[in-house]
C-alpha cells in the first residue's frame, strides 16, 4: 500500500483516482468486437469465447435439468443452510422496499396514483472469472422474486470442464430460476443485450462483474436495453480512528483486496500510531491468505492516508465515493449523518464489510468507480417500473381544463388545448 502522510488537498484527486482507468479504451474496444462477433455468429461466438477466455470446451450452452439435480446433491448442509438464512434476511430487508398504491386527489375530481409494475425479462449476471459469487445469485434472485419479475435468465461463466460451479446452482434452485447459461464477461451481456439461439434477450441487465462485463454493460446501455448500474471491482474505504483494531482493519481492507487486482482498497486515518499498526497487520494477515497474489496486485493500487481531521478524513471519502465505507471510530453514528456519497456504510468496530457482502440482508451489488455520486446499489426498486395512472372526472375536467387550456395556449400548442376544449363543450351541451 501507499503510504501517504498528511497530502495537501492538491495531491488528493491523484490520491482518488482508480486503478487501470487508463486501460478504459483498450477494454471498450475489445467489448465492442466481442459484441459484434456475438450478433453475427450467436451461440457459435458464445462457445468460442468459453473456449478462449474460460478454456471450456462447450456443446450445450444452457444448464439442463439434470445438471441442476446433480449439483444440487453436492452442496454440503452446512452450506446450504447458511445460504438459506441469507436469503430470509436479504427476503425480510428488501421486502420492506415495496411500495403501497397511494391514490391522491391533486384537485375534486383529478385522481392521480403510482404502481410498481416489475420488469418482464431480466438477465442475471453472476461473477465466475476468479471465484464463482454464489451470493450475488442471492442478491440479485431475492428481489427480482419480490417484484415478480416473470423471465429471468441467468447467465455465469462456465469452470474449465464446462460445467457451472454447484453452489450457483443449488442458489438459483432455492430461487426458482431454471433458464442458466453457460457464458460469462463481454460475451454474456452482448447475448441478453441481442439474444442468440439459446439465450432470449432481455429487457434489464443486472449484476457486478469485471472491468469487461462492466464496460459491457455500459455499451449495452447505449444500444438501449437497460442496466442496473455500473458494478465493477470492488472497492472499501476505512475510515478509523484510534480506538479502531488495527487488525479488524486489516481484514476489511484485505477482505476487498481479494476480489482481483483491479480491486483497491482506501485507509483514512488521523492517528499517526494506529497507521503503521495497519500496515503491518496488513502484511502479516496478507501472507495467509490463499489469494494474496491476488491482493498483492490490488495492494500495489491501494493508499493508506494520514489525515489531521475527521472532516477532512469524511470529505476526502464523499469525494471518493466508495462502494463501500467501514467507520471504524468511536463516533460512528456522527460520521454517517455527513455521509453523501457511498454504496453502503458500515458502523462501528463490530460491523465487517463481509456481512454485507453475505448475510445481513443489505445488498452488495453496489456502485463502484466513483458512481456512488450518482447511483445507488440494487434494491427492489431496480426490477421495478413505476407506472402512473390518472382518471379525470366531470367535476376534474371543470377544475383542470382551464389550467390546461392557458398553459397550452401559451406554449403555441393549440391541439393540446383543444383536446380540453372539445370535452368542456361537450360537457357544458349536456348541462
Ligand atoms: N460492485 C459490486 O457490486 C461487485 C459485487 C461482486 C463482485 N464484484 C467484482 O466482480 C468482479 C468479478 O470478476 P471476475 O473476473 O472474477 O469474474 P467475471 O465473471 O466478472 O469475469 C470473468 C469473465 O471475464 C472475461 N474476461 C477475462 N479476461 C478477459 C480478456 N482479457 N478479454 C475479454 N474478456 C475477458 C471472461 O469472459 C470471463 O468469463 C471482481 O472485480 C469483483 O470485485 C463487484
Ligand atoms: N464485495 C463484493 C462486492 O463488491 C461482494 C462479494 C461477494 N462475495 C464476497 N463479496
Ligand atoms: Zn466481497
Amino acid at each position: 500500500m501507499q503510504v501517504v502522510h498528511y497530502p495537501g488537498q492538491d495531491e488528493w484527486a491523484a490520491l482518488q483516482q482508480r486503478p487501470a482507468a487508463g486501460e478504459a479504451q483498450q477494454v471498450a474496444e475489445r467489448v465492442r468486437q466481442i459484441f459484434d462477433d456475438v450478433r453475427q455468429r450467436g451461440d457459435e461466438a458464445l462457445r468460442h469465447y468459453a473456449q478462449e477466455l474460460d478454456g471450456a470446451t462447450l456443446t450445450e450452452l444452457r444448464v439442463s435439468p439434470e445438471e441442476v439435480a446433480a449439483a444440487v446433491a453436492l452442496v454440503p448442509a452446512a452450506l446450504q443452510t447458511a445460504i438459506r438464512q441469507a436469503h430470509a434476511n436479504l427476503w425480510k430487508f428488501h421486502q420492506t422496499q415495496r411500495e403501497e398504491v397511494v391514490r391522491v386527489e391533486t384537485m375534486p375530481g383529478v385522481s392521480c396514483w403510482r404502481k410498481s409494475v416489475p420488469v418482464q425479462r431480466v438477465g442475471l449476471y453472476i461473477p465466475g472469472g476468479t471465484a464463482p459469487l454464489f451470493s450475488t445469485l442471492l442478491m440479485l434472485g431475492v428481489p427480482a422474486r419480490l417484484a415478480g419479475c416473470p423471465e429471468v435468465v441467468l447467465c455465469t461463466p462456465p469452470q474449465k470442464d464446462g460445467s457451472v460451479n454447484p453452489v450457483i446452482l443449488f442458489t438459483a434452485q432455492l430461487l426458482g430460476i431454471s433458464t442458466i447459461i453457460k457464458a460469462g464477461g463481454a460475451q454474456a451481456v452482448a447475448a441478453l443485450a441481442g439474444g442468440t439461439q439459446s439465450v432470449p434477450a432481455v429487457d434489464k441487465i443486472f449484476g457486478p462483474g469485471n472491468r469487461y462485463v462492466t464496460a459491457a454493460k455500459q455499451l449495452a446501455a447505449q444500444r438501449g436495453v437497460a442496466i442496473d448500474l455500473p458494478a465493477g471491482p470492488s472497492e472499501v474505504l476505512v475510515i478509523a480512528d484510534k480506538t479502531a483494531n488495527p487488525a479488524f482493519v486489516a481484514a476489511d481492507l484485505l477482505s476487498q483486496a481479494e476480489h482481483g487486482p483491479d480491486s483497491q482498497v482506501v485507509l483514512l486515518t488521523d492517528s499517526v500510531e494506529l497507521l503503521p499498526r495497519v500496515t503491518i497487520e496488513v502484511e502479516r494477515q496478507l501472507a495467509e491468505l490463499p489469494r494474496r497474489e491476488v491482493a498483492a496486485l490490488a495492494l500495489r493500487e491501494s493508499r493508506a492516508v494520514l489525515l489531521r481531521t475527521p472532516e477532512e478524513m469524511l470529505f476526502f471519502s464523499n469525494q471518493y465515493a466508495p462502494e463501500h465505507l467501514i467507520l471504524a471510530v468511536r463516533n460512528a453514528d456522527d460520521y454517517a449523518e455527513g455521509v453523501t456519497s457511498a454504496g453502503s456504510v458500515f458502523l462501528g468496530h463490530l460491523t465487517p464489510e463481509a456481512a454485507g457482502d453475505y448475510a445481513s440482508g443489505t445488498n452488495h451489488t453496489l456502485p463502484t468507480g466513483g458512481y456512488a455520486r450518482n447511483y445507488s446499489g440494487v434494491s427492489l426498486d431496480s426490477f421495478l417500473k413505476k407506472i402512473t395512472f390518472q382518471r379525470i372526472t366531470a367535476e376534474g375536467l371543470l377544475n383542470v381544463g382551464p389550467v390546461v387550456e392557458t398553459m397550452a395556449e401559451a406554449e403555441g400548442l393549440r391541439a393540446h388545448a383543444r383536446a380540453v376544449t372539445l370535452r368542456l363543450e361537450s360537457l357544458s351541451a349536456e348541462a
